[in-house]
């Protein structure tokens, strides 16, 4: 379960000490494969957290990974050192010229916020478009999955009544998704969210296929093959702790927003949070990888160009081309 990152990046002593492999460049070499390349477009304010969270996913599947940390080319974060950003983060329009198998655009606490009052906005929107050339697969992240959303397809973000909080029981619309293998027919998933897109605002004739839904908190997860991307709209990759610490910094600053929905053992606020999630985290990260794996074209340059596919020879129990699943279309 190897993941390639800088030796001194803060993610690789956490994860040494949770069982992740994370490699160093001579077994890399050694290996004599060709690493997935996956780039992380990290719009969170607590961005060592957030890598390490994505890091332990992505890092958890047999195949070599090799992680770039990639920042918003001229904002300049309020809370994450300067001196981090500066040792491992590259700007993106310092790696526009390189393709990558994988792409993640992560959430980002800009969601009240029309989209245009996003300082990033132009640039995250040259992001989007450079991502149909130059990365294979993308996975959108909670905000970034709206902007995603909107900026592709035109759907709307709207305000809810009250913020959606904790832990949803969501169904799984489409099992036969290759994203969605393993998955049982109900997933627990931790949502955080003031905003929403909505099923009723899905264009026809888009593609996007919804994979995942809860009654109380609406979509989770679409498919996009045509823009050959993934939005996510909650947080299957929060740590155990991370709707806790959101609920006591809002409690802190006077913000009300009541417990976390179905996280605290009674609802009760002094109790540890229990993870019910972690397991379907894995499991998506991992059906990403492979799906990535499986189609992506061993010559990395070939990304984008028409006809590009997957030369891997096939592995055992490689799985088979999806049939693309219309079980639950769009609305
Ligand atoms: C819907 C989702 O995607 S959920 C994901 C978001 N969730 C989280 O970020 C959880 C953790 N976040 C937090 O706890 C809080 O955001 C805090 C405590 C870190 C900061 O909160 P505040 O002080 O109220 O917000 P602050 O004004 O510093 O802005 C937060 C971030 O938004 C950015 N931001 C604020 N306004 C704008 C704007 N108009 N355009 C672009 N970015 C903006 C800030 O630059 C900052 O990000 P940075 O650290 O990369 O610079
Ligand atoms: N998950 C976020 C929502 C803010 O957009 C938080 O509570 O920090």
């Amino acid at each position: 379960m190897p993941i390639k990152i800088p030796d001194d990046l803060p993610a690789r002593d956490t994860l040494e000490a949770e069982g992740v492999m994370v490699m160093g460049e001579a077994d890399a070499i050694r290996q004599d494969v060709r690493p997935l390349r996956i780039g992380l477009l990290n719009l969170m304010p607590n961005k060592i957290c957030t890598e390490t969270q994505i890091a332990r996913l992505i890092g958890a599947t047999p195949l070599q990974v090799e992680l770039t940390l990639v920042r918003i080319s001229d904002h300049v974060p309020r809370h994450t050192p300067v001196d981090h950003m500066t040792s491992f983060y590259r700007a993106w329009q310092d790696v526009r010229a390189e393709r990558f198998d994988g792409f993640i655009i992560t959430g980002a606490p800009v969601e009240r916020l029309s989209f245009r009052d996003v300082t990033y906005w132009d640039e995250l929107r040259r992001v989007f478009d450079w991502t149909q050339t130059n990365v294979h697969r993308c996975l959108n992240i909670c905000w970034a999955a709206q902007a995603a959303v909107h900026h592709f397809h035109g759907m709307p973000k709207h305000c809810l009544p009250r913020k959606a909080f904790g832990v949803y029981d969501h169904r799984v619309l489409v099992p036969a998704s290759p994203y969605l293998v393993g998955f049982s027919d109900d997933v627990c998933v931790p949502v955080s969210r003031w905003t929403e897109v909505r099923r009723a605002d899905i264009p026809a004739h888009s593609g996007l296929t919804v994979l995942a839904e809860s009654e109380q908190t609406g979509l989770c997860l679409l498919d996009d093959p045509s823009h050959h991307s993934l939005h996510m709209f909650n947080h299957l990759e929060y740590d155990s702790t991370s709707l806790a610490d959101e609920y006591f910094r809002d409690v802190a600053n006077g913000v009300d927003i009541g417990v976390p929905h179905n996280y605290f053992p009674d609802d009760d606020p002094t109790r540890a949070p229990i993870n019910r999630w972690r397991s379907h985290a894995h499991l998506l990260a991992g059906n990403w990888i492979n799906r990535i794996y499986q189609t992506t074209p061993f010559d990395i340059t070939r990304i984008g160009r028409p006809g590009a596919v997957s030369h891997h020879p096939a592995p055992a129990g490689r799985v088979r081309e999806a049939v693309p699943a219309h079980a639950a279309g769009p609305a």
